[in-house]
């Protein structure tokens, strides 16, 4: 640390420590500073070293990315109706009470919570998820913050009146050398690779999709997202900086997440944004029906006009608009939908792409769109109570975090959350991997199952090779 700063810094764990003790009352205390680069996956592999739970973050265009290493505070929510009141509320009264020093005011430094929910707090939770709570947010103990290029650091420390200045102090400074030095060995050089794949009963998957549609031709049900899981075991443990670098430096267009929990690791590079705060902006996206890419430039342009023509990915896609346009008329102003898709493109498919613009209504927040979103028929269905009856009880998969929010928000009130697809659970040397479809009506078993097979291609690509 610069003298000057470092002077800073002293008087304000000083301070804020002082508050502590004349208050009798623990706080948050959150110090930001503007660094020099720092290479944001040579941090996660310090956090490792220091065994902190690491989190991440990289915006669709990677002008924003968050690099977390270790919880200095938890914000966790077991019950099912009100789990986003829940952690809304923990959320407003640890900030109420947080002595924080951001003179950047920048979105994704200082005290940022990231987290997420799982998909279906009512089905119960399996072994598979056992690290993974219905809801958990961190705000981790250090972060490292990129932002077009220029990079912030925030030590977050939960601070007690037991605490005492010279530790603190001690603490703070040892762990800010050891994350922020870019020196040591480099990434790992070994290849992870895949010893083992094992499709977790793909028959049954197309059975229970056959039964989705007599189901839909039978009721009023229109839609039914169901996925699958495919286990791996790998050659050693997977390195999850490696694996966070590979998915940002393949999918473009993307979020790409991790969050540890208990050793475990939840990471993905999901195409689908749920929901964007800034101020009283709001941003949605629908997406929905899927096509694969092309080998030539002239087959690329046939498939994408092809899906866009397509009444059955229509049909998929539409449920999706019409439910996220009706939430946000709920909890916005000024909603605007173009009436027909675009086609997106990523690295191994194309999905129709609708996105959605509001202002944000004084009285609620980023949680009410979640909790009003979520499960969009992008993930659930349609109507959305049958359609997750239906998921709970045929669906083999226990979803865990899969197709559930996942983001971060910050003291300023900005935040995203993306829909947490393409994505993994890595447990050392094994992990789970999930896909999902949406069924409608005329949806055909053996199409639905190559389409799963082409969102699983980014995530088996960066585990390794058969
Ligand atoms: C369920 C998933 O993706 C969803 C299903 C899609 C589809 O069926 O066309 C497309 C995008 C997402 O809405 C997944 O990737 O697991
Ligand atoms: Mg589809």
């Amino acid at each position: 640390m610069m003298e000057v700063k470092e002077k800073q810094f002293t008087a304000e764990l000083e301070a804020a420590l002082e508050s502590v003790q004349t208050d009798q009352k623990d706080k948050l205390f959150s110090y930001t500073e503007k660094i020099n680069q720092v290479n944001l996956y040579r941090f996660l592999e310090k956090a490792a070293q220091l065994a902190f739970p690491r989190t991440f973050w990289s915006s669709a265009n990677e002008d924003f990315q968050m690099a977390g290493a270790g919880h200095a505070f938890e914000l966790s929510a077991e019950v099912s109706g009100s789990r986003y009141d829940q952690v809304e509320q923990d959320w407003n009264a640890l900030l109420s009470d947080a002595i924080i020093y951001n003179p950047y005011h920048t979105s994704g430094t200082g005290v940022v919570a990231l987290g997420g929910f799982s998909f279906d707090p009512l089905k119960p939770r399996t072994a598979l998820w056992r690290n993974f709570p219905s809801s958990h947010f961190s705000i981790p103990n250090y972060i490292l913050t990129q932002i077009d290029g220029d990079y912030y650091f925030t030590i977050n420390r939960f601070i007690s009146y037991e605490d005492s200045y010279a530790s603190l102090l001690e603490e703070l400074q040892n762990n800010r050398q050891t994350l922020l030095d870019n020196r040591g060995q480099q990434n790992d050089t070994s290849v992870l690779r895949i010893q083992h794949k094992k499709e977790i009963a793909p028959d049954q998957w197309k059975k229970t999709i056959k039964k989705a549609t007599d189901v839909m031709k039978n009721t009023s049900i229109d839609k039914i997202v169901l996925a699958r899981e495919v286990r791996l075991h790998f050659n050693q443990a997977a390195n999850i900086s490696d694996i966070l670098k590979r998915l940002v430096d393949t999918q473009s267009n993307s979020y790409v997440f991790g969050y540890e929990m208990g050793g475990d690791c939840f990471i993905g590079a999901t195409p689908e944004r749920l929901v964007k705060v800034k101020d009283d902006e709001v941003l949605s996206t629908c997406l929905a029906g899927t096509a694969p890419r092309g080998t030539t430039v002239e087959e690329d342009e046939q498939i994408a006009s092809n899906l866009f023509e397509d009444p059955k990915n229509r049909k998929e896609h539409n449920y999706v608009v019409q439910m996220i346009r009706s939430t946000m008329e709920t909890y916005c102003s000024e909603v605007s939908v173009p009436d027909e898709p675009v086609v997106h493109q990523y690295k191994t498919l194309q999905h129709l792409y609708t996105p959605v613009r509001a202002k944000l209504k004084k009285e609620h927040g980023i949680f009410s769109i979640i909790s009003g979103l979520h499960p969009t028929p992008a993930v659930g269905g349609t109507p959305r109570q049958d359609a997750l009856a239906f998921i709970r009880d045929k669906e083999l998969l226990d979803r865990g975090w899969y197709g559930a929010p996942i983001g971060w928000m910050d003291s300023n009130n900005h935040g995203e959350f993306a829909v947490a697809l393409r994505s993994a659970l890595i447990q050392k040397d094994e992990a789970s991997l999930f896909a999902g479809c949406g069924i409608v009506e005329d949806s055909i078993p053996e199409s639905e199952y190559e389409e799963t097979k082409i969102k699983l291609m980014p995530m088996l690509s960066v585990l390794g090779v058969d």
